[in-house]
């Protein structure tokens, strides 16, 4: 029997058609199918947005959320057309929001529109599409011939076919000469898929840079912003001399506000542990984001604080892999 699968299609280069104004979306899911041909699947398509994915905000995530599990019982597998400016934090989001999903759920788009010729497009709608009939549950990233952890995706080029990465964990599948190949499992489903779409939106991603104001840590608090995900050097380390950004940060934590330390260093872990610009804001309170992406490090505090988390609970949260994002020691 053909696989059940559904086309939830938001927009994006790949739905793009050229306008005065520049690129954006305008071609139906239906059209994206057409230009695919004939495909070994029983799909479903439904239009549920028409964005590019530089608009997408948390609104969206909640909408595409509430879909994809208003659907997941009726299908084999999802697949989630959408920009790929915002496509590594809507996955990581989708992370969240629908832990223990019991479906693959694919998320997929393209650097060049469907309705170019030698688009990246086709192809990259029929390795989604494979990857939602044939992987285990869970959120994933399809582009370029590999199939990605979700939560573990970051776009690193602007406009060359090979848009995303996985960091800090091998792809879950590739196309090879031998064809589709599943190279790793997904973390065991621990229980019933439930959609959870709170989430506090009052938080800021920062990143470290020398000469950096401490006080802005401050404003940002003091105009409501209750979580804070800083993108400190290497391993994790932030200034304590001249600009005191570790005296700020210890402020905002005894004021109930979590400071998450990640690194600016794509690849790799941070360990607050090893230097004394580390091991300082260890001290004030600091949490590590070990070697998640920066991604989802922000969605990931969202979503506790959405939760009522305070410092101790997220600081518990983040040192628990909820759907493999993070590798722990
Ligand atoms: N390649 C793309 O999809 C980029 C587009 N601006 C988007 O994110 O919607």
């Amino acid at each position: 029997m053909k696989k059940k699968l559904l086309l939830l299609s938001t927009g994006g280069t790949i739905a793009s058609v050229a306008s005065n104004d520049g690129l954006k979306p305008g071609e139906s899911g239906e059209s994206l199918l057409k230009m695919l041909g004939a495909f070994p699947f029983d799909v479903t398509v439904k239009d549920i947005l028409e964005m590019d994915s530089s608009n997408i905000q948390p609104e969206e995530w909640e909408y595409i959320a509430k879909k994809i599990d208003k659907y997941r019982n009726d299908f084999d597998g999802i697949v989630v057309s959408h920009g790929t400016d915002t496509m590594a934090y809507t996955a990581s989001m989708l992370t969240f929001m629908l832990q223990n999903i019991n479906i693959p759920v694919v998320l997929t788009g393209s650097q060049v529109p469907m309705n170019v010729p030698l688009s990246d497009a086709p192809d990259n709608m029929k390795l989604a599409f494979t990857a939602a009939a044939n992987c285990q549950p869970g959120i994933y990233l399809a582009f370029n011939r590999q199939v990605m952890r979700g939560c573990r995706c970051v776009k690193v080029r602007t406009t060359s076919f090979d848009a995303f990465e996985s960091v800090n964990f091998p792809p879950i599948a590739k196309v090879t000469s031998d064809g589709f190949q599943v190279l790793h499992s997904q973390p065991a489903v621990t229980g019933q898929c439930h959609l959870n779409t709170q989430i506090n939106t009052n938080v800021s991603l920062v990143k470290l840079f020398p000469g950096f104001d401490p006080s802005l840590l401050h404003a940002m608090a003091n105009n409501g912003c209750q979580g804070i995900v800083i993108e400190a050097y290497g391993l994790g380390g932030m200034t304590f001399i001249r600009r005191n950004l570790v005296a700020a940060v210890g402020k905002l934590i005894r004021n109930g506000i979590p400071v998450i330390a990640a690194s600016q260093c794509l690849y790799e872990r941070s360990d607050l542990t090893k230097y004394e610009v580390g091991q300082q804001a260890l001290l004030e309170g600091a949490i590590s984001a070990h070697d998640m992406t920066s991604e989802a490090a922000i969605t990931k505090l969202m979503w506790g604080l959405g939760q009522g988390m305070g410092i101790a609970a997220i600081s518990k949260f983040f040192n628990t892999d909820v759907a493999g994002e993070v590798t722990l020691n």
